[in-house]
């Protein structure tokens, strides 16, 4: 969706025929648009496009597009919701809309426009940094619940990479702000074109494969500082940490079946051997969500703090097990994992494969869907 919508909103082209009294306004509405300083999110860029379509085309009377075809049916599902709408009030609406939107009504705390998806310049949605023996990898887009993007897919990778080699004694995940992770960023599939569906769905199983065996092969202690809720990847993913801290703040929450998807990042091998199949199967089938208290019962989280002092506590506890002999901790970690790493990779790889069949599904579609429109009450 946002691909197509993309700020600022450039593929709106002009239909002479539609001119007339407010002519000037509405070209000049449209230069505005341009220069907005901030992205104005889908609901409104929905708006403007059918706004924009009825003001010259006048009511929508194109075939429907197919349910897999979402981004053009959101498109459509706007333009429609216009009805019999009057050109000439579509054009004032769009006119006003936005004016609402210009510079002058920005705050001047707004920042400059980028994709949603992309690093704004001087921001890093994954900061790494290494100091008392410890590398800590930190999501860093807490207004978005540090929702993981592509480009934050590949710099864990790559960050993993570093981390096994350098002096470090353990590597920590962490998230700032008031969330741990919401998982995967649900608009990495919906930023698609529709005749690429596929091949982003076959792109995306690969490169979860290979994020997922970044951990599955990570060879120093991994430990998760759960600072806050936690949803899908960053919890499935929690089976190939070593060490589990949480905040009582924390929850643990995997809605697949809701999603129409499946689970990733070994656990449906994982969890089973952690708590059980039944247990398993009720987070990960049903998407029961967790407290950590549940979590620690399960033993999928080795131990809870109270949030007023759970900073203090684990890092004062991981600076000291950070000055362990390193190769004795590696030696260690390489014996209780190593008897499972093939296993682990030929479950990673065939999670990825169902999954890919899963981002095709109409269910899956569907969900996305609910999450973008969620926003774009039209
Ligand atoms: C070539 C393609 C490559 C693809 C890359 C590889 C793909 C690998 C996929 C691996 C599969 C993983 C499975 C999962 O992780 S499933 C879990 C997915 N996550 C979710 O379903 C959570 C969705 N979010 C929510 O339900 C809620 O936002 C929340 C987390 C419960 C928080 O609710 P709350 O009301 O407190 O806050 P808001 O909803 O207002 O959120 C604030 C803003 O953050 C945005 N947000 C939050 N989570 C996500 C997300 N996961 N994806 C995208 N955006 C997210 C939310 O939209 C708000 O944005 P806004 O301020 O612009 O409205």
């Amino acid at each position: 969706l946002l691909q197509v919508l993309r700020f600022p909103v450039v593929q709106l082209h002009m239909s002479r025929t539609a001119m007339r009294a407010s002519e000037k306004d509405f070209e000049n509405a449209r230069n505005q648009l341009k220069l907005l300083m901030k992205d104005p999110g889908n609901e409104v860029k929905l708006k403007l496009y059918a706004l924009y379509k009825q003001a010259t085309e006048g009511p929508c009377n194109t075939p429907k597009p197919s349910m897999l075809d979402f981004i053009n049916k959101a498109k459509w599902d706007a333009w429609n919701a216009l009805g019999s709408l009057p050109k000439e009030t579509a054009r004032q609406n769009y006119v006003d809309l936005v004016s609402s939107l210009s510079p002058s009504s920005e705050s001047s705390s707004q920042v400059k426009p980028a994709a949603a998806n992309e690093k704004q310049p001087g921001s890093e949605n994954i900061i790494v940094t290494s100091q008392d023996g410890i590398t800590k990898i930190m999501f860093n887009r807490p207004t978005k619940k540090n929702a993981i993007t592509t480009s934050m897919y590949k710099e864990i990778i790559h960050a993993l990479k570093a981390a096994s080699t350098d002096n470090s004694a353990i590597t920590v995940f962490t998230g700032n702000g008031d969330y741990y992770s919401s998982g995967n960023d649900l608009t990495n599939f919906t930023d698609v074109p529709p005749n690429s569906i596929e091949e982003t769905a076959k792109n995306a199983s690969i490169l979860l494969r290979e994020f997922v065996d970044a951990f599955i092969d990570f060879p120093k202690p991994l430990v998760a500082v759960i600072n806050g809720p936690a949803v899908g990847i960053v919890v499935t993913l929690l089976g190939l940490f070593d060490v589990v801290y949480a905040s009582d703040k924390a929850t643990f929450h995997t809605p697949f079946s809701e999603l129409g998807q499946s689970p990733e990042g070994c656990a449906s091998y994982t969890f089973p051997k952690i708590m059980g199949p039944a247990k398993a199967a009720e987070m990960l089938i049903l998407g029961k969500k967790l407290t950590a208290g549940e979590a620690c019962a399960r033993g999928l989280v080795t131990e809870v703090f109270p949030e007023s002092t759970f900073q203090k506590e684990v890092w004062t506890r991981l600076k000291a097990y950070a000055k362990l002999p390193t190769n004795s901790l590696r030696i260690s970690k390489e014996l209780i994992r190593s008897n499972e790493k093939e296993k682990l990779h030929a479950v990673n790889a065939e999670e990825c494969t169902v999954l890919q069949g899963r981002w095709l599904s109409e269910e899956c579609m569907n969900a996305l869907m609910n999450f973008v429109s969620r926003k774009s009450k039209l």
